[in-house]
């Protein structure tokens, strides 16, 4: 558990938080540019000391005001990634491995420098590295002290398109198999979506809101970052089964099945991220027959917002919540009302991870 009870004055923005973080996956610092992100982990590594107050990991005090204890960041046992990779120019790449590397096992070693893919790296220098190779190493490096905690200031935010892409696929691996919790500052839906269990939402230097992303992605704190076109629900779904003939996956909707394209690499049991978008939900009275849709759920209207251009119609299925835009038209001729059971149509679900 990472604990943090803070306040700092930073020129004109007054930071404060009071969090309790689980040790365990990725909890996304998440905010718009200058709300306080970078100043907040900060105070955790050590960089900056806050006006008041403590933080604790795993019990173990970092720094206290109070107490006047502040462990210096070499002794806070954590890892940081900043958004540049900031490796000695004049090591190799093995040699920037091993700067301030634990005594770990050959096989821990040889598990971290496969999961991130530097092995080919290992004798070259820095200069000669691609921004998401060197990305790549910097994370490595941070890993082999053997954190309590790893840092990730915008990993990302450096690299172009393609880089990015290719290094979120290797966070997102990171994240499922390594067992140290990541503390990750962004302001980019898609990492979120890839990587976040859970989100802070900060704002103005005051944490809005603190919660798991599905839960964060549906409250009223974010609909701003979603954009009104751009209505969706996440969820996270266990797999029932693959279907063989067909290679498709059956996720369990609170017991309702829900296809997707088939993940020969997941088994039943193991959660898939799903995103559904409002545009891509239809409502219909009956389930009909002789339709190509094959996702359609049963679920009650829980709530009619009639917006300028369309309806938002928010739907509950056994306590999992999305919506469907539709027009005023429909809205009318369904005679839909709040209260009501009906059948929601799935043109397309967006499977995240
Ligand atoms: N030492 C300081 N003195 C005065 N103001 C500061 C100091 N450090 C940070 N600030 C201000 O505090 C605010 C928050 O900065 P911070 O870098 O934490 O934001 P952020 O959310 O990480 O932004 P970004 O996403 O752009 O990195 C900014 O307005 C910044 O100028």
């Amino acid at each position: 558990m990472l604990e943090i009870n803070v306040k700092k004055q930073l020129g004109s923005l007054a930071l404060s938080a009071n969090l309790q973080i689980p040790s365990n996956g990725v909890t996304a610092l998440f905010g718009l540019s200058g709300s306080g992100k970078s100043s907040l982990i900060n105070l955790v590594s050590g960089l900056s000391l806050p006006d008041q107050g403590y933080i604790q990991l795993n019990n173990r005090t970092l720094v206290d005001t109070v107490r006047k204890i502040n462990l210096p960041p070499e002794q806070r046992h954590l890892g940081y990634v900043f958004q540049d990779a900031r490796l000695f120019p004049h090591y190799t790449v093995k040699g920037n491995l091993a700067y301030g590397m634990k005594k770990v096992s050959k096989a821990v070693y040889q598990e971290i420098i496969e999961l991130l893919g530097i092995e080919p790296l290992l004798k070259r220098y820095p200069l000669t590295l691609s921004g998401g190779e060197k990305q790549r190493v910097a994370i490595g490096r941070a890993l082999l002290t053997e954190p309590e905690l790893l840092l990730m200031d915008e990993p990302l935010a450096a690299l172009d398109l393609p880089r990015k892409q290719e290094l979120l696929d290797y966070l997102d691996r990171l994240a499922k198999e390594i067992n140290i919790p990541i503390l990750y500052v962004s302001h980019s839906l898609e990492e979120l979506l890839r990587l976040a269990q859970r989100v802070i939402l900060i704002q103005q230097g005051k944490v809005l809101a603190f919660d798991d992303l599905e839960t964060i992605w549906q409250s009223p704190h974010f609909l701003p970052w979603k954009g009104v076109q751009q209505q969706s629900a996440v969820f996270s779904l266990p797999i029932e089964m693959h279907h063989p003939l067909y290679q498709m996956t059956v996720l369990n909707f609170a017991g309702q099945p829900l296809w997707i394209h088939e993940m020969p690499q997941k088994n039943a049991g193991d959660l898939v991220r799903i995103c559904i978008y409002s545009s891509d939900v239809s409502i219909i009275l009956q389930p009909t027959k002789g339709s190509s849709i094959r996702n359609v759920l049963a679920c009650q209207i829980t709530e009619i917002e009639i917006q300028a251009q369309q309806v938002e119609v928010r739907l509950n299925a056994d306590g999992l919540q999305f919506g469907a835009s539709i027009s005023r038209w429909a809205l009318a001729e369904l005679e839909l009302q709040v209260g009501m059971w009906v059948y929601a149509q799935i043109k397309s679900v967006s499977v995240i991870a």
